[in-house]
């Protein structure tokens, strides 16, 4: 990316507020391959090749901006990103995890077998 830029004298547009603004602005056309589509299964066993075509082009988007931005701002993105996982770990002990996601399953079932409206899961 930084070569792409230098050959053609975009060093003085990407400016880290453009960068995040053209981040942004890529994350807003992935959204609108989703948009109005409702919740689609993994995989996306339905779609159209030139659909998933599309969809690897913003991610692409949206991934090469992020690169750029982190190397723009002198943050090492590979290092910041394995040392977040770590500390997510921390932060989420899988055991921890495992015993909160069965008891929400369970209020889950409770509410469904009652016909009170539960909150969204993730
Ligand atoms: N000043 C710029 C312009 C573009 N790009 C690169 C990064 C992105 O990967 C891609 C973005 O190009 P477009 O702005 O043309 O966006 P799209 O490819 O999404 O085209 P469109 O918005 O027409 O769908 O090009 C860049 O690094 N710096």
């Amino acid at each position: 990316m930084a070569d792409f830029a230098k050959e053609r004298d975009w060093d003085q547009f990407h400016s880290p507020r453009n960068l995040l603004l053209a981040l942004v602005g890529e994350v807003g056309e992935l959204s609108e391959i989703f948009q109005w589509k409702g919740e689609v299964p993994k995989g996306l066993p339905d779609w159209e090749e030139e659909e998933k075509v599309h969809l690897g082009e913003e991610l692409s988007d949206v991934l090469l901006y992020l690169v750029r931005l982190s190397d723009i701002c002198g943050i090492d993105l590979g290092k910041a990103a394995l040392r977040k996982v770590d500390l997510n770990a921390l932060k989420y002990p899988v055991t921890l995890c495992k015993k909160l996601s069965a008891v929400e399953a369970e209020v889950e079932l409770d509410s469904s077998n009652t016909g009170a409206e539960g909150d969204d899961k993730v």
